[in-house]
């Protein structure tokens, strides 16, 4: 399976998206604001912020809600995805997806995703979701369910 890494003028259209959705995150806890744009199927951007809650556990990354942006679109598969967050000491830090967000892009990702991190300033490295989390559980574990759609 080739990786599909975007193009670097979707890379970009991707981290304008991105850091717009960074700019209006909600994240007054950790004060982390992140921001994330997936590229999908039909070559359309979709973006989202992490939202916080008083209660912390009920918090949403960024990068389920662009996920669920995608979806309510009608998008399929995301071919790409970009995170963006604060770089740290000298923007030397990107932000990678945290596990639950790994996930919900397994359950979405075309085959060869390519998951490019990157932070206020700078695009970073650039991950398959196989190396994100390897050996993963999918839907296509759930046979029984996969017959009924
Ligand atoms: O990949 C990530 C990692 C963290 N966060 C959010 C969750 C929380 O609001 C804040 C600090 O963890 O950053 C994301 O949105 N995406």
């Amino acid at each position: 399976m080739s990786t599909q890494l975007p193009t670097p003028t979707q890379q970009q259209a991707l981290l304008l998206a991105a850091r717009a959705a960074q700019l209006k995150a909600y994240a007054p806890y950790s004060r982390y604001q992140v921001g994330a744009a997936v590229l999908d199927d039909q070559g359309r951007i979709h973006a989202g912020c992490n939202m916080e809650n008083a209660a912390y556990p009920e918090g949403l990354c960024a990068e389920a809600a662009a996920l669920a942006a995608m979806v309510l679109a009608g998008g399929k598969r995301a071919h790409a995805v970009l995170v963006v967050g604060q770089g740290g000491k000298n923007n030397s830090e990107w932000t990678t997806p945290c596990g639950g967000c790994r996930q919900k892009l397994r359950e979405f990702g075309a085959p060869g995703m390519s998951v490019v991190c990157a932070n206020d300033l700078h695009i970073g490295p650039s991950y398959t979701l196989a190396q994100l989390l390897p050996e993963s559980f999918g839907p296509d574990h759930l046979n029984t369910l996969n017959d009924a759609l």
